[in-house]
């Protein structure tokens, strides 16, 4: 059995959310390859941080004895509760036994967010936050049902995509899925790119980073973002807006990884003009911007991922690798 879900944009595509169903209620979640746990807005949150989103009903949920969880994500937000088992369906896929973790608290980004309600992890188990016993993402929990230890992304620029489930649709991309790779020793998807090139400009150094669905931007070391925007005119880096701004009506260099030995996977410019910094001024957020302290390694997020259909390979034939075609 495999099984597909619909994932859609919220406001300039700052996350895609997919609905889950969790006993009998649909939660609406952040489908994250760069973390492993799932977790859901529960009826432990003060009340006030409840409203507006699907709420899971503690009371009447199978609790994990002793267990609890808190996490930290790249981007500095965080959450923590405790642990229920529950029966989760995603895209027709069921798994029975499922670790949901209901948050009893949330950090002030997870508040200000009015649409997500929870996020559900899809890196490797390994990085599972839940003490004393780590638990398994539902990826794993389903595997055995798949024809292939698979997931296929399909996320595009402000419209609906689809996270795959067990098999490869050739009818959402077009030329040959080229694989590279994956190391999993951190739990995450980590590849490393032979070369990359800002339009023709090739810089003949490698680049090892993630792919994160649950990161919004392509994050790069602060040098190489200079680099780039050094070709946009305009551009500056702007303390006020928190990152490289440039004007809205900029041609911007598209952004290619050499993988593989020569296979180019490129991020065409327009995608790389994420948002409007503000309703009036004409400056526009760039798409790539220079990773945190708190990160030390690349993340090749949604603006990367939107340019391809991935495949997030567990093991089909032999290793973690990923797939990468144009979409
Ligand atoms: O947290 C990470 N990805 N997912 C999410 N970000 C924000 C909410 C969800 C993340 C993972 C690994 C590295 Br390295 C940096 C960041």
């Amino acid at each position: 059995l495999n099984g597909t879900a619909v994932t859609s944009p919220e406001a300039n595509d700052l996350e895609y959310l997919t609905p889950v169903t969790i006993g009998n209620v649909t939660f609406h979640l952040d489908f994250d390859t760069g973390s492993a746990d799932l977790w859901v807005y529960s009826d432990e949150l003060p009340t006030d941080e409840q409203t507006g989103h699907a709420v899971y009903a503690t009371t009447d949920s199978k609790l994990l004895p002793g267990s609890s969880w808190e996490i930290l994500y790249g981007d500095g937000s965080s959450a923590g509760g405790d642990v229920f088992a529950d029966t989760v369906v995603v895209g027709g896929l069921t798994a029975t036994m499922q670790a949901v973790e209901a948050a009893a608290t949330l950090s002030a980004e997870f508040e200000r967010d009015a649409h997500s309600d929870g996020l559900l992890g899809l890196a490797f188990s390994t990085l599972n936050m839940v003490k004393p016993q780590k638990q398994s993402t539902f990826f794993d929990n389903v595997k055995s049902q798949l024809d292939l230890p698979v997931i296929a992304t399909s996320l595009k620029h402000g419209a609906p995509g689809t996270y795959d489930f067990g098999f490869i649709d050739e009818n959402k991309y077009t030329g040959p899925l080229t694989y590279v790779d994956v190391d999993s020793s951190r739990g995450y998807w980590t590849f490393t790119a032979d070369a990359y090139a800002f339009g023709d400009d090739q810089i003949s150094t490698s680049l090892t980073g993630i792919a994160d669905t649950g990161t919004t931007l392509i994050l790069l070391p602060s040098d190489t973002v200079s680099r780039y925007y050094a070709n946009v005119s305009g551009a500056q880096d702007s303390p006020l807006h928190g990152g490289y701004v440039f004007p809205c009506d900029s041609k911007l260099t598209p952004f290619t990884l050499v993988v593989a030995g020569n296979h180019s996977v490129t991020v065409p410019g327009e995608l790389i003009n994420y948002a409007p910094v503000g309703s009036v001024s004409n400056l526009c957020f760039g798409g790539i911007q220079a990773a945190s302290g708190l990160v030390d390694i690349n993340i090749f997020g949604d603006v990367f991922l939107k340019s391809q259909y991935v495949v997030f390979d567990a093991g089909s034939q032999g290793g973690p690798r990923l797939g990468f075609a144009n979409q």
